[in-house]
């Protein structure tokens, strides 16, 4: 794809053990993002999705293979991209008020401007009014919602998020997934995220991509092909939502049958 805004090549993540061997965590790993796309990665426990995203953020470097995001060779997390991870409770600042917390994301904007993005990114997460609240004052889907406008407050290019989902309830995991698409429907960035949770994989994406076991690689691709904008009521009873999910799901098991082998192997 000659156009994407993030390109990931053969990438292979080893990670050290204790004993000082290697540990192959992805093999050969390629992936295209293009602008306004939203990417999904799924695949069974231990597969290395987080370390992927670790290592398609810049957080990480790669053992080989190479990651271009917007034609430079990622080094380091670049301007542009932002990550929410799943610890909320990790990644706000108990001593900062949600203001302040937010505004961490525009670090380099004028205090003027600063002041009106965190304003517009609090809006667009439904946190108007909580402007001066401390995180633990707020319920967790409220601390994600404040972690999501920190990272649109930068106005990114890309947004990675790390199961961002998964630590809040099944309503506010519902709630917070509409927050993500009415974000997403309503700015022109490419969002990369990965998850445990197929329904909700199928229910964001343009493609859902299936890691195999470790050391992986990807196993599948596959394109959603629903209407947007997506609705839980509506989207989640239709045939064709059931049909995808489905065909995602068998992909997983089918890694996992892979990994439950390599381990009766070992
Ligand atoms: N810093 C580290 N040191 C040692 N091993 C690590 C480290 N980070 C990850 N691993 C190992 O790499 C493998 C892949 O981990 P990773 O978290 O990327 O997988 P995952 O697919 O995201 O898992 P899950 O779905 O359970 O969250 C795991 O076996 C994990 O124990």
């Amino acid at each position: 794809m000659s156009n994407s805004i993030l390109s990931i090549r053969n990438l292979r993540v080893s990670i050290q053990s204790r004993d000082g061997s290697l540990n192959e965590i992805t093999r050969d790993v390629s992936l295209e993002l293009a602008p306004h796309e939203f990417v999904s990665i799924v695949g069974p426990s231990g597969s290395g999705k987080t370390t992927l995203l670790r290592a398609a953020s810049g957080l990480r470097p790669p053992n080989g293979g190479t990651v271009v995001f917007n034609q430079m060779p990622v080094t380091e997390v670049p301007k542009g991209l932002a990550i929410v991870f799943q610890e909320y409770n990790k990644s706000l600042f108990p001593w900062l008020s949600i203001f302040k917390n937010v505004a961490m994301g525009a670090r380099d904007c004028s205090s003027h401007e600063r002041s009106e993005r965190v304003t517009k990114a609090l809006a667009q997460v439904g946190l108007s009014g909580f402007e001066t609240r401390y995180p633990w004052e707020l319920s967790g889907g409220m601390q994600q919602r404040a972690a999501l406008a920190r990272a649109m407050v930068s106005d990114p290019q890309i947004l990675m998020m790390d199961e961002p989902f998964a630590s809040v309830d099944a309503l506010t995991r519902n709630h917070l997934e509409d927050v993500v698409q009415k974000l997403w429907d309503s700015s022109t960035f490419s969002a990369l995220m990965v998850t445990h949770d197929v329904g909700e994989a199928v229910y964001l994406s343009d493609r859902v991509l299936v890691l195999s076991a470790r050391p992986s690689t990807v196993l599948a691709e596959i394109k959603i092909d629903l209407e947007r904008p997506r609705s839980h009521f509506e989207t989640k009873q239709s045939k064709r939502f059931v049909e995808l999910a489905a065909e995602v799901l068998e992909k997983v098991e089918e890694a996992g049958r892979q990994s439950v082998q390599g381990k009766e192997l070992i």
